[in-house]
């Protein structure tokens, strides 16, 4: 047996193990708390101590955390990986993210960024296509892959959604996306907005000869999310949709086994994400729940427009650099840039963040003053004078659609 208390969770020069998570928290002690007292309890709550000092068998003493590294406001806190169930990112998220977040031995605490050991990282299925979407189910090679949102979010009928997909599809897009908080209402039925949708699709794709296809949002009560998964696969979509921080990790991790049984690339969307990692004191940053959302699977997750839109984002560069690098083997994840854009924003936004993404642009081609179609068109042409390395304005003297959406809104960004 072993007495354990907060301070045996601190050892200031440790060295991580291969097998081991690290995690790297910011915090402000609370009152009276120095930045060791602190570190111990963060190790200890969230690996296997608590406030009372406890005799223990000897083996339990292996599944502690460590806090190192312990510098003003940081401490790196490393856990073993027997402490964790293999692939169940809910259990992990309950020790490093969870109790933690409300001790009173903290002012403010925040998880920034982990180090996933192979074999724990290995125990989850990853991404099934990742950036590789962009071949195997669209044509968008060598380019930015686009996506429009029909906008009102919601509000529109069946018949009107698919007709705006049709509009975006013929006028270049290459997905269309359903919002974060379209789902199932009255106004416009899911069953019947999937069908009317791909028939849709089927027409603009005869037109056009390119592959289209729609992120069809699933999000709901997980056994409803299968079923709805099951009539998008039957009706030859290629994509589903799930807002994962709304839905959780356990929904994610079950879309994603039944996704695979039907080659379903999943687009994750993170409604709520900025409830977690908006302020740079407290939470969970953007870059660990992207870290989560590659590791459970999901093939596009939204990061960020690189500050040119109308939300705030984070590290966007930094974070689609973790998704697009080397894990053990897993797959990429293909970042979203998304929220505010229109076409004079897409040069600007290319620079900072390179073409291997999706650009979704919703207000910036409904909004524009000659329709969707239009929108679309001002759209592809803004990527394509990108792509020639010629000025959106120069290029506007030959292109209407896209001269209309500069004369709108200009290159700057709303807020
Ligand atoms: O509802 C919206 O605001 C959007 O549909 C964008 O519409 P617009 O293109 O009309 O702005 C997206 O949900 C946000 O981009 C999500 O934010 P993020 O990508 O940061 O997760
Ligand atoms: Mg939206």
């Amino acid at each position: 047996m072993t007495g354990i208390e907060y301070a045996d969770f601190v050892d200031d020069g440790y060295e991580p193990r291969d097998t081991d998570l690290v995690c790297q928290f910011v915090l402000d002690p609370g009152e009276g708390m120095s930045m060791v007292d602190a570190a111990g309890r963060v190790a200890s709550e969230s690996s296997n101590g608590t406030w009372a000092a406890l005799n223990v068998p000897d083996r339990v003493t292996e599944l502690s955390a460590t806090a190192f590294d312990i510098g003003d406001g940081e401490v790196t806190v490393a856990y073993p990986g027997d402490l964790f169930e293999a692939g169940n990112m809910p259990q992990i998220l309950s020790c490093i993210a969870g109790n933690i977040m409300g001790m009173k031995a903290v002012d403010s605490i925040r998880l920034v960024d982990c180090e996933w050991p192979e074999e724990l990282a290995t125990s989850f299925p990853g991404p099934q296509y990742g950036s590789d979407v962009k071949t195997e189910i669209l044509d968008a090679e060598g380019r930015p892959a686009t996506a429009t949102v029909p906008k009102p979010k919601v509000g529109l009928s069946t018949e009107q959604h698919a007709q705006v997909g049709y509009d975006a599809w013929v006028g270049g897009v290459d997905l269309l996306k359903d919002d974060e908080n379209l789902t199932n209402q009255s106004f416009n039925r899911f069953e019947d907005r999937v069908k009317q949708s791909f028939e849709m699709r089927d027409r603009a794709e005869d037109e056009t000869g390119d592959r289209k296809d729609y992120l069809v949002n699933i999000t709901a009560d997980t056994e409803t999310m299968l079923d709805r998964l099951e009539l998008v696969a039957e009706q030859g979509g290629g994509f589903v949709m799930v807002d994962v921080i709304t839905c959780g990790w356990s929904a994610v991790q079950t879309v994603r086994e039944h996704a695979a049984d039907h080659g379903l690339a999943i687009h994750a969307h993170r409604a709520m994400h900025a409830a977690f990692d908006r302020l740079d004191h407290h939470g969970v940053s953007m870059r660990v729940l992207a870290q989560v959302a590659r590791l459970t699977g999901v093939d596009h997750i939204h990061t960020g427009t690189a500050g040119l839109g109308k939300l705030e984002n984070e590290d966007t560069p930094g974070i689609n650099e973790w998704l697009s690098g080397d894990l053990y083997g897993l797959s990429d994840v293909l970042p979203v840039a998304s929220g505010g854009l229109h076409p004079g924003t897409v040069a600007p936004l290319l620079d900072a963040l390179g073409q291997d993404i999706i650009v979704q642009v919703g207000g910036g081609i409904h909004g524009h003053p000659d329709g969707t179609e239009a929108g679309a068109r001002a759209l592809q042409q803004a990527i394509d004078a990108y792509q020639d390395g010629v000025d959106a304005a120069t290029y506007a003297e030959d292109h209407p659609e896209l001269a209309t959406a500069l004369e709108k809104w200009g290159t700057g960004s709303p807020r």
